[in-house]
């Protein structure tokens, strides 16, 4: 089935790829381990911060890069590493992504995505890229960035504090 091949290509490239390959970095830049510190910038989504039925694969991925960044990057483990982890949520961005076609799990969300990336505004690559920057120069590990409709670069750590603790209420 396409759509099989599709969602586990997906999940392949944003999450297996992304978490070995932050990992492998990871151990080799702790500086506990012999390693000189250093920075991972993970990249998800604006899908990540609100929830839509348009990719619900895709959306799942973005939050899965969210909750592992900030989870790797958090106080505790970068005191012992010194390696920093970024979180950057893109809005959508001028890029080849959205210039081809788009194959959601079925034709009437496929059309709707169309319709919703027509509509939303799209940032360029420069302002894209002028937020990561910022991101790199400014962040603290364990931060998220909104980088959107070429608005300069937002730290949001402190909404995704308040959003987790909400969620965790009746948790523990
Ligand atoms: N464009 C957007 O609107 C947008 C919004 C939010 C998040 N993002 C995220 O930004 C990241 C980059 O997307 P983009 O918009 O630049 O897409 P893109 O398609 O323009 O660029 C992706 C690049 O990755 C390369 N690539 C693909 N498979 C690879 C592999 N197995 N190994 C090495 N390179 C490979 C491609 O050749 C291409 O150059 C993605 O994680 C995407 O989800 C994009
Ligand atoms: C509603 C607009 C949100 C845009 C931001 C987002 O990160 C950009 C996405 C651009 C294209 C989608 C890229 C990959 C998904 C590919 C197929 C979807 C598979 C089905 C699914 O995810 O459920």
């Amino acid at each position: 089935m396409i759509i099989i091949r599709i969602t586990l290509g997906i999940i392949f490239m944003s999450v297996t790829a992304l978490i070995t390959g932050s990992l492998k970095a990871y151990n080799w830049m702790r500086k506990d381990r012999d390693g000189k510190g250093g920075t991972i910038i993970n990249i998800s989504s604006i899908v990540a911060l609100y929830q839509s039925p348009l990719m619900p694969v895709y959306s799942a991925t973005k939050s899965a890069v969210l909750q592992f960044s900030n989870c790797l990057g958090k106080t505790e483990i970068f005191s012992r590493t010194d390696v920093r982890v970024i979180t950057i949520c893109f809005g959508v961005t001028d890029t080849n992504l959205i210039r081809g076609r788009v194959e959601c799990i079925d034709k009437e969300l496929e059309e709707k995505l169309l319709v919703a990336l027509q509509k939303f505004p799209t940032q360029s690559i420069d302002s894209a890229v002028q937020g990561l920057l910022t991101a790199f120069e400014s962040g603290t590990s364990g931060s998220t960035w909104l980088i959107t409709t070429n608005k300069p670069a937002e730290d949001i750590t402190k909404n995704v504090d308040k959003a987790y603790e909400i969620l965790r209420q009746g948790v523990f």
